[in-house]
């Protein structure tokens, strides 16, 4: 996918055929308001249109006070002052009138997409986040769908209008002077133009400037919170350098800034401000009120106040093209990830399914998808009956996580087979195969909300007396209760923080109220004190009860009940059996483990 990024500061970035036609995809969103949308496109034509009456009336103004001109269509005073006010009146109300729809229309389609986009991500699969970053991926979400809602809202109307100023303006004064409007044409866009461009440059330069002033803040910043290695170091003297230099750079940027605005300014006074007076200059030569089909002051009036619309809309237009590439590389990174493929837990399942939890690893193999040459897992066999309790052990990266995610089918194995009940579990539907597992992690992540949120996550639709069951039964209850606000208390950011044991029995809760046949227990490896240990302990083997139960173990003190443990190193099965049996396993890897645990 591409990670291209249209705000990187190096290089301008061209427009592509194919991203503005994949940018015209995300269209559909507006179809269904697109009776609105076009009300407000028409509205926001006669709005301009009728904004380009404005110079027009102010020169026939003008030709009614000369004593020796007529207005047009015999227009009095008054019945231009009636004409302006309904034109304002007009004006005014296409304007509310437009606002609304557009904003109706913006809001609601960019509502749509960041619902699809959210439903896109969060049914992605577990190897799609690994490979993008949680803040590049929710900006899109964010700034993305912003930018393409000041397309749609701000960037098209604009352009909308000063497209209808620029040709209505023009076409206007090309009646009235066509000469005049000949020459200027010659001058004024080329001006422009050249203005443009010098503005740009200056921009270009500014952001040098700032650039650079930032390097010196990151040297002043670094080397004063790390004043202790510098003077450790007697780096002093190398960091004056570097910083002095830094500094000096910025001088040199700011200079050549200087010189280039400096330059810019005069260029817009000399050239300008001159293209401007050689206009009126010739304009005003042209001027003959003999001739009463001639050139006059009124139409002069209207032929200057056109030029400096049209000369504002050029401007406009320029920067137009800037906004839509911008778009259209909002438009192609949502469209990335709305156009990926979603895991195939997409829609909610259809009714329940009982598993029994009979799990059985056949001859498996697996390597990540982001590290294919590195095998995680190799010739993985076990299996355990329902109700049974394993434990796997084994040193630091030997694949104990990795044998839960499989079985939670974040991944999919390269080789062999997982059997739940005797069937593949790429047979089950991912979701329903879900809600017969609970996972209680080493590090309890909590949703912002209450305690009470937080536990219903394992049964949305829970009763309070099943939720105070399951706290219960998770030796949760009675801490909860001694918070003033019990169940509604607020965790996480506001509000009181859980301690580590307290969050373990929330998650605990949590997979109580789920009630599942197969539990993934990935045990903590930061020590609780003992009795926070001995109330979690209790309420881990409460909820074990019953259920095929697999835990990641660390401390093997936690594990001697189980039925089995499996030792894995290296992503090999080396040792199978209880803790009795493999203890007793001379030179065995559990037996070196142990001793190095229980004898400290
Ligand atoms: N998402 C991933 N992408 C690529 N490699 C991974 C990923 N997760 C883990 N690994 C690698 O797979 C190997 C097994 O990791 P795993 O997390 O299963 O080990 P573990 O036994 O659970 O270790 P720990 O006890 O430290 O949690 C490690 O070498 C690890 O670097």
């Amino acid at each position: 996918m591409s990670k291209q990024d249209d705000q990187a500061p190096k290089g301008r970035k061209k427009l592509k055929k194919d991203g503005l036609k994949r940018a015209f995809k995300l269209l559909a969103y507006i179809k269904p308001y697109r009776f609105a949308f076009g009300l407000s496109l028409i509205l926001l034509m006669l709005g301009s249109s009728v904004f380009l009456v404005f110079p027009w009336a102010a020169g026939e103004l003008l030709a009614i006070a000369d004593p020796d001109r007529e207005a047009a269509y015999g227009l009095t005073f008054n019945s231009i002052g009636w004409l302006l006010l309904a034109l304002l009146l007009s004006q005014a109300s296409f304007s509310y009138i437009r606002t609304l729809l557009i904003t109706y229309v913006s809001e609601k389609s960019m509502a749509d997409i960041r619902k699809d986009l959210y439903s896109q991500l969060i049914r992605q699969p577990i190897h799609f986040f690994e490979q993008r970053r949680v803040g590049e991926l929710s900006s899109r979400a964010t700034t993305d769908v912003q930018q393409l809602q000041d397309a749609i809202s701000i960037t098209l109307a604009e352009f909308i209008r000063q497209l209808i100023i620029l040709i209505g303006g023009l076409s206007f004064i090309a009646v009235i002077a066509p000469k005049l409007t000949l020459i200027m044409l010659g001058t004024f866009p080329v001006v422009i133009i050249i203005a443009m461009v010098f503005g740009r440059y200056i921009r270009k330069l500014s952001k040098n400037r700032q650039d650079e002033l930032a390097a010196t803040n990151v040297i002043l910043d670094e080397t004063l919170s790390a004043i202790a290695v510098v003077k450790a170091f007697t780096s002093e003297w190398f960091e004056r350098k570097r910083y002095g230099r830094s500094v000096d750079n910025v001088v040199q940027i700011s200079l050549r800034f200087a010189r280039v605005r400096g330059l810019f300014i005069a260029f817009i006074i000399a050239v300008l401000f001159g293209a401007i007076f050689f206009i009126l200059w010739i304009g005003a030569s042209m001027i003959d009120e003999a001739d009463p089909n001639g050139f006059h002051s009124d139409d002069f009036v209207q032929f200057i106040t056109y030029t400096a619309l049209l000369g504002g809309s050029l401007f406009s237009l320029g920067n137009f093209y800037e906004q839509l590439v911008r778009a259209v590389g909002a438009s192609e990174r949502i469209l990335d990830i709305l156009e990926q493929d979603t895991e195939i837990a997409a829609e909610a399942p259809e009714g329940e399914l009982r598993l029994q939890g009979n799990i059985r690893f056949e001859q498996l193999a697996f390597s990540y998808p982001s590290r294919p040459d590195i095998q995680v897992l190799k010739n993985i066999n076990f299996e355990l009956a329902a109700g049974e309790k394993v434990a796997l052990v084994g040193s630091s990266g030997a694949g104990k996580s990795t044998i839960v995610q499989l079985l939670l089918r974040y991944y999919q194995q390269q080789q062999g087979k997982i059997l739940i009940d005797g069937q593949d579990i790429s047979g089950y539907n991912l979701s329903q195969l879900r809600q017969n597992m609970a996972i209680v992690p080493q590090e309890v992540m909590m949703f912002g909300g209450t305690i009470r949120e937080n536990i219903a996550y394992g049964k949305l639709n829970a009763s309070e007396e099943e939720l105070i069951e399951a706290a219960q039964k998770a030796n949760a209850w009675e801490f909860i209760q001694q918070f003033p606000e019990g169940l509604d208390t607020i965790v996480g950011e506001r509000g009181i923080t859980l301690s580590g044991g307290q969050r373990q029995r929330i998650a605990i809760a949590r997979a109580i109220l789920k009630d599942p046949k197969i539990l993934l227990l990935d045990e903590a490896t930061s020590a609780l004190d003992a009795e926070s240990e001995r109330l979690v302990q209790d309420a881990l083997n409460t909820l074990m009860q019953g259920r095929s139960s697999i835990i990641i173990a660390h401390r093997l003190a936690t594990i001697r009940e189980v039925d089995r443990i499996y030792v894995l190193e290296h992503g090999e099965i080396i040792e199978q059996g209880n803790h009795q049996e493999l203890s007793q396993k001379e030179d065995g890897v559990y037996q070196q483990l142990a001793k190095l645990q229980f004898e400290h």
